[in-house]
Order: C-alpha cells, then structure tokens, then sequence
C-alpha cells in the first residue's frame, strides 16, 4: 500500500513538473549572430507580457515582431529582438510556446535566459524536454521523435535524407499501416471466437485471417532483410583494408581521403600501425583502417603490426557496421603469400577489389576476373588502380550502397519489436487450429509489439533512453 502511495505521489509530481513551463537556448552554444529562446507552458504568455511591450494585447499568432525585450523586475532593456507567439496547440510542442530570436553575444543570452527564471513558475528545460512534450502531445510519434534526433546529430547528406524521411512520419506510417491491419484481423478472430458456435459467423473469415497473418509476416521479415542497411547508416561503417604486403592498402587509403594519410613505398612491410582516417562515402559516414600487410615475417615490429591487423579484422567480425576491403595486387598469381593472405572468412562483408589494374593488358581481366572468384569464392569484383584512378567511382557505388526507395529500418530497436512480432504471428499460427484463443493472443502480443515501436504502447520506459541524447533547447 505504502508502495502505491509513493507511487502515485510520484506520479502528482511528475504532473506538476509537466505543468511547469520551460525555458531555454535551442541555438547552439557559442557565438553566433541569432539566438533562439525557446518558452514552452501555460506561463509562455506571462512571460511574453512582462518582458516585451505589447500594451494589453498578444501578438498575432506565428507572427514576428521587432520589440525591445526588457527584465520583468528592473524593466532594462535587454536587446532588441524579434518576439513570436505559438498559443497552443498551434506549437512545435503542443502547448503555449513564445520565442524570442535575440542577438547571439553570450552576454545577451545569459540575460534573457536569467530574467526569464526570475518569471513565477518558469524553469530551464531539461535536454529533449521539448520534444518530449510534443510527443505527449501527440505531435510526433516515437519513430519521428527519434527521427528528429538522427537529424540534429547527422553529419553526411545520407544520413541527413534518412533522419529526415523518418521524421516526416514516413517509418511511422508504414508500422501504423501495419497495426490497422493486425487490428482489423484480431476483430476478425475475437468475432469469430465470440459467434461462431452460434452460427452467425461464416468459416471462411478464419481463412481471410490466415492469409492477412501471412501477408504480413512476409512483409515484416521482408523489411527486417536489409542487411542493416539503416542502421549501418546511422551509426557508419568501419572499413578494414586488408591484403598482402604491396597490395596498395595505403595507396588506396591514401586516394580515398585525399592526402598522404599513410606511407607508400615499393618496399613490402612499410605500414605496421593501422591508419585510420574519417571519410563521407556516397554519403556513408566512414571510418577507413589501412593495416599491415599480412605475411610472415622475421622483423619484429611488423610481426607486431601483422598481431595488430589480425586483432582489427577479428574485432570486425562481431560487429555489424563492418565491412572489410580485400586488397589485391593484378600481380597475385605470381606470389604464392598474396593468396595465403586472402581472408579465410569471406562473406557479403567483405568486398574484393583488384589494384593496380594499369599493369594488366586489357585482354587479361576477364581471365584474372574469373580466376580470383574461383580462388576467393567471392562475387563482385572491383578492378581499380591508385596509380591512374581508375574503376575508383564504380568502387565508391558499390562502397557507398546509396539508398533506395523503401523506407529503411534505422534502430536496432524497432528490430527487436519487429522480431517479436513476426515471432507472435507464428504463435497465431501453430495454434490457428488446436486454440484458438492462444491463437488470438498471438495477434494481440503482436500488435503490442508494433505498438511499441511507435509509442503508442509503453513509451515511457523507453523515453528516457531516447532524450539522453538529445541537447538541451530541443
Ligand atoms: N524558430 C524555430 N525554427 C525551427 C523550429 C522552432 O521550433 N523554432 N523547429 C523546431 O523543431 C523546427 C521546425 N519545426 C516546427 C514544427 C512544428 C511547428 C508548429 O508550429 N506546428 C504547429 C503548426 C503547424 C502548421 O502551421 O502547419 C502544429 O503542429 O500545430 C513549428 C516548428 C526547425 N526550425
Ligand atoms: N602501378 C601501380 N602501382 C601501385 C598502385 N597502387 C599502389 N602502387 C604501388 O605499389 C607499391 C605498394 O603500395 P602501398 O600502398 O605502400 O602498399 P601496401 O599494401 O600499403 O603495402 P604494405 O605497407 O607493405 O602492406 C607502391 O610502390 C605504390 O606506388 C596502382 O594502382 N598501380
């Protein structure tokens, strides 16, 4: 009983911090031209009134108005600077919300911020606290709130297109779909639960069902295989260049980030650290490792560098955001130690690329083309040269893995509800004809899964995980 009691306290006082109204710079930090304060809560209004002029009136709505903006107590003017007016539920949040768009000196902002903590019932916002209270508000969903915050954090064009498409809803929708047509087939199985021993339900709806169930679990796994396309984009991708010593590892790092990040030269055995170098591929965040090249060796610091290239690439193999770049020299097939070098686990992970090209006579490729897919048992082949550049842009395609249409499943997250998902619909399945209540539960878990990737079910345990990385001012 205590527990209740507590708890229920607790719940009050959440309330009562919800009605708080918050405040704070949803600029960035630092110099900079404009400053925006952001105001959110039912003393936005307050606020406006007792730092700007307005005589007995509020502005019109969404509207920006050059006003001096003055502290409520010792009524100097702060700045000039433009004043706006969202009254609920017209607002980013849902609520009353004002801004004010100041001049960006850190001693204007401090200002602003502190007169408006000296406003009654007024405190600075916690990080994502805005956006929280728009996702209370029903203004976004999970997937957009988390959308928004992949925005605020991206830094290539494609993960910009990504954030943004998830954002507009696009994610969200394509699960909301989902769920209508999951509630739909659950009304269909509890209907024919309730009436079908009284004869007012006709047999066949159970077989309507069956198709619905398998419909959608096709297009859930469908959607789960992307090979983590989305998330890889959100997070990057780690690529090892591995290969024998003279491949051209460093060569090809070198190209690719465009400056001698690491040392090429004709002696075998020249990079021994790896090398790493931060690059935007097709969009992709990269990280490029260029490491020794793999061959015994009687030196013992490029015995080391070789334990520190296997170490990398063993790394890599737990990890899903890692691909590795199979470097081979054209002149392979006359060493022996390029082939013992070849990765012994190759997968769709591993991209084969064929260097130094310029050395080949035209009439060769096809024929070394054909022999390195038997060797390595790898499809696609890249041929390119650092030295002439060529076949690069064709290589940077494949690197790059632009992407398509369909929206793309971004979070580890929605893989796991999407996961337990298609494993309820199973459930539907194996009991469809022994029980067919614990069929119906089936459906219903597997709607609560998909219920919580929006938020519309059990959203709270997860919010704090999603808005600790947010900024404050969002
Ligand atoms: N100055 C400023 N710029 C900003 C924001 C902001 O809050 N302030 N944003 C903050 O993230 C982003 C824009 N997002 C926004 C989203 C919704 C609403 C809004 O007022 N929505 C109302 C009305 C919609 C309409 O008129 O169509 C609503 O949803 O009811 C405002 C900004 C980026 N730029
Ligand atoms: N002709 C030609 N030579 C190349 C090409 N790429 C690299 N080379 C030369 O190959 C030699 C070895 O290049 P590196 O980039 O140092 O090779 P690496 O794989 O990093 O070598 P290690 O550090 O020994 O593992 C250098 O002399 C490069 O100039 C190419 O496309 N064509």
């Amino acid at each position: 009983n205590e527990a209740a009691v507590s708890k229920g306290l607790c719940r009050v006082l959440a309330g009562l911090a919800d009605a708080d109204t918050i405040f704070a710079l949803s600029s960035g930090h630092g110099r900079c031209g404009v400053a925006v304060v952001r105001i959110s809560g039912s003393a936005a209004a307050t606020a406006l009134r007792c730092m700007v002029g307005l005589g007995n009136q509020l502005p019109p709505p969404r509207t920006a108005l050059l006003r001096s903006i003055t502290d409520p107590h010792s009524k100097e003017v702060l700045d000039r600077g433009l004043v706006l007016w969202f009254p609920a539920p017209h607002s980013f949040t849902g609520e009353d919300s004002v801004e004010f768009h100041i001049h960006g000196g850190p001693a204007v902002i401090t200002a602003v911020l502190q007169a408006l903590g000296s406003v009654p019932g007024m405190r600075p916002a916690d990080a994502g606290e805005f956006t929280r209270r728009a996702f209370h508000a029903g203004k976004l969903d999970l997937t957009e709130v988390e959308g928004l915050g992949d925005l605020i954090h991206a830094e290539t064009e494609a993960q910009r297109r990504q954030a943004l498409r998830q954002m507009s809803g696009e994610l969200g929708r394509l699960y909301q779909d989902w769920s209508h047509r999951l509630k739909r087939t659950l009304a269909h199985v509890e209907a024919f639960i309730d009436f079908s021993e009284d004869e007012l339900i006709e047999e066949g709806v159970l077989d309507q069902v069956d198709i619905s169930v398998c419909d959608l679990q096709a297009e859930i796994e469908q959607h789960l295989k992307d090979e983590r396309r989305g998330e890889r984009l959100r997070s990057g991708v780690h690529v090892v260049i591995a290969g024998a010593t003279n491949a051209g590892k460093s060569s090809l790092l070198n190209t690719l980030c465009q400056r001698p990040a690491a040392i090429v030269s004709p002696i075998a055995g020249t990079t021994r650290d790896v090398v790493e170098s931060a690059l935007d591929i097709g969009g992709f965040p990269v990280l490029l490792s260029d490491t020794a090249g793999l061959r015994d060796s009687p030196d013992l610091v490029e015995q080391e560098g070789v334990r520190r290239a296997r170490e990398r690439y063993r790394e890599g193999a737990n990890q899903n955001n890692f691909l590795t770049i199979q470097l081979i020299s054209v002149q392979f097939k006359s060493t022996q130690p390029e082939r013992n070098s070849m990765l012994v686990k190759q997968d769709s992970r591993c991209l084969l690329v064929l260097n130094k090209t310029d050395l080949l006579p035209e009439a060769h490729r096809e024929e070394l083309n054909l022999e390195l897919r038997r060797v390595s048992g790898l499809p696609p082949v890249c041929l390119i040269s650092c030295q002439t550049n060529e076949g690069l842009k064709d290589f940077l395609t494949v690197c790059g893995d632009p992407l398509s249409g369909a929206p793309t499943l971004t979070q580890a997250r929605h893989r796991a509800h999407l996961q337990q998902c298609v494993a309820a619909l199973a459930q539907y399945r194996q009991y469809r004809d022994s029980d067919l209540a614990l069929a119906a539960e089936g459906v219903r878990l597997a709607l609560t899964s998909l219920g919580r990737i929006t938020g519309r079910v059990g959203a709270e345990e997860i919010l704090d995980i999603i808005f600790k990385d947010f900024c404050i001012g969002k």
